[in-house]
């Protein structure tokens, strides 16, 4: 029996991944989340993504393990998590009426080595009232997510155009993830 493990405290992630109808443990550690400014958005993500299922992978040698990394870039700033709702709203502010880019980069980690790749998506927002971005900072949806929004919910509608994988924004290519399980020797129904 080949076990899965998702190395993440996301629950969109969670969500995500019981979207396949897998069955999954959840596991992640606390991780190092600095990395070397020199490095690519794309570095980073992989970086921080393989760091995280390495980790699990670790304690559970047998198990195919999922790490994620999710960063927004605008400007060529890596803009993750916000601190506080101050940071949110200036995170906010330099995304409106402008194209950014989402990163994720995925790890797989498993008996049979280690797969890591990441998804750029381009998400245009649309131009925001400082009151909106303080109505939307003060939902206290922003400051768990990077970038300080959260396509998924009231952070939909900031959004006017997305070009690349949605369910990257929110956090896993989910279809990109399964196609690199199956490659990695995990069996599936599908
Ligand atoms: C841009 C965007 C990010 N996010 C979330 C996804 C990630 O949970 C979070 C980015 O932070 P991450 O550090 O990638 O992940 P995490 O700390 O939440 O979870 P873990 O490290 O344990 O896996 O931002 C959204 O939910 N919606 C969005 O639209």
């Amino acid at each position: 029996m080949q076990n899965l493990i998702l190395a993440s405290s996301s629950p969109r992630r969670k969500e995500l991944l019981e979207n396949l109808r897998l069955t999954f443990a959840i596991s992640s550690s606390e991780v190092d989340e600095s990395f070397d400014p020199a490095l690519s958005p794309k570095e980073v993500v992989m970086e921080l993504a393989d760091r995280k299922a390495q980790v699990v992978f670790k304690e559970n040698p047998t198990a195919y393990v999922i790490g994620s990394d999710t960063i927004v870039v605008a400007d060529n700033q890596i803009l993750g998590k916000p601190a506080d709702e101050a940071e949110a709203f200036t995170m906010l502010k330099s995304l409106s009426g402008r194209q950014h880019e989402v990163y994720t980069g995925v790890s797989i980690v498993s008996p049979t080595g280690t797969t890591t790749f990441y998804e750029k998506t381009e998400v245009l927002f649309w131009e925001l009232t400082d009151d909106s971005i303080r109505a939307y900072v003060e939902s206290g949806e922003p400051l768990d997510k990077a970038g300080a929004y959260g396509i998924q919910q009231l952070g939909s509608m900031l959004v006017k155009k997305i070009n690349g994988d949605y369910f990257a924004v929110v956090g896993l290519p989910v279809s990109r993830t399964i196609r690199e399980l199956k490659k990695a020797g995990y069996q599936l129904p599908y």
